[in-house]
């Protein structure tokens, strides 16, 4: 190894070089090439494999990973044609899909291939906004209520500062709740094609500042747990985060026996009995049979924050009967995406976003991100398709059989 590299890992070992600090003394592949054979001398793993990556590390090691040593690398594969008829995505999408768990690709595929032959999923957004919501300490009941009638009455100079912060972010809202002398406050931005979480703490940070300096309220944390971040909650299931968004495709009788080899009537009640009763029985937020994969592929291949998964997932799977076969819908309302920020400037995720023409900022701004999110729930329509298919076959054992292990 060379003699400058045993020099630094010389210094980890001493103290005197901290790990955190090697890109300021190295390139940044240098400084992982040495702190990855720090660690595999102090671990006694080679790491040779972590240590084999394409992407460019420079943005990684300073915009989305602190210590980096390396890359894990995750199969990538894909599903597809997917017909999609949205407002923002309109036409026939390969999905980049990254995973580990054998069947779940081949499910989406099927699901795509029934949805496409079947018209194209039909998707709109309904509504588009990234919250945070800051909690502040009252000296009593009256004083939080002073706290809410100030800022209810100071939108507006609330808005101009946020604002201020940011050239794509827009306040849309601002709610307070109380909690005897707590007063959450959920302000709510529109992000453009930004997923946004970094881009609202900001705003919000400054009118936290605001709030307290002319209410006298005791600013206890920029973030209260009522935005909700990375948490299940039912406020972003009731009020929406990111984008609330719905797919629906009508299925024939002969569609669902060729390609699910299941009927309409089996469909409905495996949905009413599982994703519907069986949520409701154990206490779910999410109704639906597993949202939470394609979600989770999706956002791995593409960039996407993965702890988004959590609120991403909290969607519902309806199965109506309709004349010559049924309607299936997912509804999600909170999907949190974005095109550029975060991880979607890496090399691979780019190329994944790429793949279904939305890398970067769009035309007019967040019409990237909402096209993302269009062909997101469309893909998660299809995977409930597959799954709620193969339950009613009585397949899902035998498929996991034959593809997973
Ligand atoms: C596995 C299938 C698709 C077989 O499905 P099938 O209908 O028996 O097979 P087929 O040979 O007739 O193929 C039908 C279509 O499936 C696709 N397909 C078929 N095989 C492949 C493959 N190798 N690679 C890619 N695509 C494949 C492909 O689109 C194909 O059409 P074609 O292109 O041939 O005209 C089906 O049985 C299925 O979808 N099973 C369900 C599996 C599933 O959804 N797993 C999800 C993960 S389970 C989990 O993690 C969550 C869970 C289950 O715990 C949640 C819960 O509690 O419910
Ligand atoms: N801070 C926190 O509490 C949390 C942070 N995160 C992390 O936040 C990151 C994502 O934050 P996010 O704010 O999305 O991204 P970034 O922090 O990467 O910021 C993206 C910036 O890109 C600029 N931009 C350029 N073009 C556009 C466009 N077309 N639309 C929108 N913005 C554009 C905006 O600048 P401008 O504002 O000047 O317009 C925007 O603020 C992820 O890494 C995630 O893991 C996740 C959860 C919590």
């Amino acid at each position: 190894m060379d003699e400058n590299f045993r020099q630094h890992i010389s210094g980890l070992k001493k103290g005197t070089i901290k790990l955190h600090a090697l890109e300021s003394l190295l390139t940044p592949d240098d400084a992982l090439t040495v702190r990855r054979s720090f660690i595999s001398e102090e671990t006694g793993v080679s790491l040779e494999k972590a240590g084999s990556y394409s992407m460019d590390v420079s943005r990684a090691c300073s915009k989305n990973c602190e210590n980096m040593i390396g890359a894990v690398q995750i199969p990538l594969g894909v599903a597809g044609k997917l017909k999609v008829k949205g407002e923002y995505a309109e036409g026939e999408y390969y999905l980049p899909l990254a995973t580990t768990e054998g069947a779940l690709i081949a499910s989406v595929n099927r699901g795509c291939k029934a949805i496409t032959r079947a018209g194209g999923a039909e998707v709109r957004i309904f509504r588009d906004g990234m919250t945070r919501a800051p909690v502040f300490a009252a000296k009593s009941v009256p004083h939080a209520n002073e706290i809410v009638c100030w800022i209810e009455e100071n939108t507006g100079s609330l808005r101009e500062i946020a604002e201020s912060t940011t050239n794509h972010g827009k306040m849309k809202d601002i709610l307070c709740f109380v909690v005897g002398t707590s007063v959450y406050v959920r302000i709510e931005f529109s992000t453009g094609d930004a997923m946004g979480m970094n881009m609202v703490t900001i705003a919000s940070e400054r009118i936290a500042g605001e709030v307290a300096e002319k209410t006298g309220a005791v600013l206890v944390a920029l973030s209260g747990n009522m935005c909700t971040d990375k948490k299940p909650a039912a406020i972003n299931a009731i009020l929406g985060r990111g984008k609330t968004v719905s797919a629906g495709i009508f299925l024939s009788d002969d569609m669902i026996k060729e390609i699910f080899k299941t009927d309409a009537a089996t469909l409905m009640e495996v949905n009413t009995r599982k994703n519907l009763v069986g949520s409701a029985k154990a206490g779910a937020i999410g109704f639906n049979a597993h949202a939470a994969n394609v979600i989770a592929a999706i956002f791995l291949a593409c960039g996407q924050d993965p702890a988004h998964v959590v609120e991403g997932a909290n969607a519902m799977t309806t199965v109506d009967p309709s004349e010559g076969g049924v309607y299936v819908s997912v509804t999600l309302p909170s999907l949190q995406v974005g095109t550029v920020g975060g991880g979607t400037g890496l090399d691979t995720q780019r190329e994944c976003l790429s793949m279904l023409g939305c890398a970067g900022g769009g035309e007019t701004s967040g019409s990237n991100s909402s096209k993302f999110a269009e062909i997101i729930a469309s893909a998660v329509l299809a995977g409930e398709l597959s799954l709620l298919g193969a339950l009613g076959a009585g397949h899902l054992a035998r498929a996991h059989k034959q593809l997973g292990r």
